[in-house]
């Protein structure tokens, strides 16, 4: 056995194919301590169903038996500025217990990004299943989500002057079963995530096979389905109600107003004590619609995607949603991969252009730190005081914040 944190010389890494889903998926339980479920006939109702198994790794040990798993979806992000970019999401990590502390993460982690540079992208993403595990691969924390819970006896809506659908109010809201919505999720949820910062696409064939987690994957579920006037649908809230909670998934709309009219819907829901609202961007406006502020408690609030750049100048000339001009040379160290760069990044009208320099750095960051901004959930100044990251002289977090500040905090509440 090597020394702990050394890597594992005798595992191989070897791609993986359609055959091999079922040593996969295995091995990735048994990771887990966890027991697969057992999928339908034709494969589909389980959370793994949207397993790329043309993408996904095996490790092995010297006798070939499989001890580790790695996999990655095609999935789509949005980044700031409405720019839609291919990324890959990181998936599907696990090593066997008996097998762990010996490198086997660290072999599989030099094996992916290789091969996720090789398919041109300038980015991966993941959810961490702990928050220690993958700073150290390069990836940053970098969006974040809130579970808002209100008493429903204090969810009365105090609405300011402002807030009004774009119709004037005459939307309708229906209670569907999931299971009869047709394609009603998906397109609305594809019309939002085109909008919405750090929204991953859920490929058709995600909810096609009812990949991941409720509501793409079948589970019982009410819909609350918005339409607009011309009864085209905005919006939708899908939810259970058990024990007197109600628990909203996701509320899915590119309109505040439309947010709104679901959460009030949810907050009048007879019968039922609280209203857990699963997935609240953080900087909501949720809770500044209650007549009672404190009534909206923050009861979590975690971190979601973590990015990982592929491509420093690829990635941030890709971003748009840039509100101020100016320029700053970063100087950016990858240590996983060996790497380093000084970057001169110069926005100009919106429009970012990064281009290697030997002037003086205005920031000296590792990639997972340029991972957790680049979305624009965390400021350049945070971290300078975190000391994750140096600033090399007094004016030069004032400016970086002010040009990675974006409109709106970047969100994602898909699950994979
Ligand atoms: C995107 C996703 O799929 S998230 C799911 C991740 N999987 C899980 O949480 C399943 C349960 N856990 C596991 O299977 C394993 O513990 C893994 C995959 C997290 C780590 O695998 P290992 O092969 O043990 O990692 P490896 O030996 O390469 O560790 C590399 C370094 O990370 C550290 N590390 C890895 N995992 C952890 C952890 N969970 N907590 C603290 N440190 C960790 C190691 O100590 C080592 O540090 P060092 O280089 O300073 O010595």
């Amino acid at each position: 056995m090597p020394p702990h944190g050394e890597e594992a010389a005798v595992t191989e890494i070897r791609s993986t194919g359609d055959e091999d889903l079922g040593v996969f998926v295995d091995t990735l339980h048994r990771a887990f301590g966890l027991f697969p479920e057992t999928p339908g006939e034709d494969g589909s109702g389980v959370w793994w169903s949207a397993f790329e198994m043309d993408r996904s790794l095996l490790a092995l040990a010297e006798d070939g038996r499989p001890v580790g798993t790695a996999g990655a979806y095609s999935f789509e992000l949005t980044l700031p500025g409405e720019t839609v970019v291919p990324v890959s999401g990181v998936t599907a990590v696990g090593v066997l217990p008996t097998h762990r502390r010996q490198g086997v993460l660290t072999a599989m982690m030099r094996r992916q990004l290789g091969d996720l540079r090789a398919r041109g992208e300038a980015l991966s993403v993941l959810l961490a299943s702990e928050a220690v595990i993958y700073r150290r691969f390069g990836y940053g924390p970098a969006t974040s989500t809130q579970r808002v819970t209100v008493p429903r006896d204090r969810g009365a809506f105090a609405r300011p002057r402002g807030l009004g659908p774009a119709d004037g109010g005459s939307g309708t809201v229906e209670v569907l079963r999931r299971a009869d919505c047709g394609a009603l999720l998906e397109e609305v949820y594809e019309r939002y995530r085109r909008t919405q910062p750090g929204a991953l696409g859920r490929p058709p064939h995600w909810w096609a096979r009812g990949a991941g987690q409720p509501p793409v994957a079948a589970a019982p579920r009410y819909v609350a389905a918005h339409r607009d006037a011309h009864g085209v649908a905005d919006g939708y809230a899908t939810y259970t109600v058990d024990s007197g909670t109600l628990t909203v998934d996701e509320i899915i709309t590119v309109d505040d107003a439309v947010f709104g009219e679901l959460a009030r819907f949810a907050l009048g829901h007879d019968l039922v004590t609280k209203v857990v609202f699963k997935q609240v961007p953080p900087g909501h406006p949720l809770r500044h619609w209650l007549a009672d502020f404190r009534a909206g408690q923050l009861t979590d609030d975690t971190d979601w995607l973590w990015v990982r750049l592929l491509d420093v100048p690829r990635a941030l000339t890709a971003r748009g949603g840039w509100l101020a001009d100016g320029e700053l040379v970063l100087d950016v160290d990858d240590p996983f991969l060996g790497e380093r760069g000084r970057h001169l990044l110069t926005v100009r009208d919106g429009k970012a252009e990064c281009t290697p320099t030997d002037r003086d750095p205005d920031l000296t960051l590792d990639v997972s730190d340029l991972g957790s901004l680049y979305l624009g959930g965390t400021t350049p100044g945070t971290l300078i005081r975190a000391g994750h990251i140096r600033a090399h002289h007094p004016e030069a977090a004032a400016r970086a914040d002010a040009l990675f500040r974006t409109e709106r905090p970047p969100h994602c509440l898909h699950w994979f």
